[in-house]
C-alpha cells in the first residue's frame, strides 16, 4: 500500500536548472559571445572584413531587396557556422585538453561545417553579384562616350 505521505514523483523536468537568467542579460552574454568570436577568432575577423565588403558591394551594385535577403541570408549562414565551430572547439579544449581522436573528429566535422557554409555563400554570392556586374559593363559599353 502507498502511503498518502510519499513525497510526489519528480518528473524529468525537476531535474533541469532553473534559469534565473533574465531577458535582458541573456542578451548581454549574446553580445559578450559575439565580441570574443570577433576580437579572438582570426578566422571571425575575415569573415567580419568580407562580410563589410560585401555590404559595400551590394551597395554600390543597388541589389535588389530578395537580393539583399540572400546576401543577409548567406552571410549569416557562414557567421552561424564559425560561431558554432569556435564553441565546440573551446567547450572541447576545456573539458579535455589532452588529444583524443574523438575530440579530432568533433573539431574537423565543425570546420567542415564552416567549409559547406562558406561554400554555399560563395555560390550565393556569384549568383548574385556576377549579372549585376556583366550587366553595369554591359551598360558602361553601349553608353556613349
Ligand atoms: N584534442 C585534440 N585531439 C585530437 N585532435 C585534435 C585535437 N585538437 C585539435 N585536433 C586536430 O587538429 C585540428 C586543428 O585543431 P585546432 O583546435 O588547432 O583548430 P584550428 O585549426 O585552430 O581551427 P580554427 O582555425 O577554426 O580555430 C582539428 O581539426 C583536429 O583534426
Amino acid at each position: 500500500m502507498v502511503s498518502s505521505s510519499s513525497p510526489p514523483r519528480e518528473s524529468p523536468e525537476d531535474n533541469l536548472p532553473q534559469s534565473k537568467t533574465s531577458l535582458f542579460a541573456a542578451f548581454g552574454h549574446a553580445i559578450r559571445g559575439v565580441r570574443k568570436l570577433v576580437v579572438g577568432e582570426r578566422n571571425a575577423r575575415v569573415h567580419a572584413a568580407l562580410t563589410v565588403g560585401v555590404i559595400a558591394l551590394s551597395a554600390l551594385l543597388r541589389i535588389s531587396l530578395t537580393q539583399w535577403c540572400l546576401i543577409a541570408l548567406a552571410c549569416c549562414l557562414v557567421w552561424i557556422a564559425e560561431a558554432a565551430n569556435t564553441a565546440l572547439e573551446r567547450l572541447a579544449d576545456a573539458v579535455h585538453p589532452e588529444r583524443h581522436p574523438l575530440i579530432g573528429e568533433a573539431k574537423d566535422i565543425a570546420a567542415g561545417g564552416v567549409l559547406i557554409a562558406a561554400g554555399i555563400a560563395i555560390a550565393i554570392g556569384l549568383l548574385v553579384f556576377v549579372p549585376e556586374l556583366l550587366d553595369l559593363i554591359a551598360k558602361n559599353e553601349s553608353s556613349p562616350a
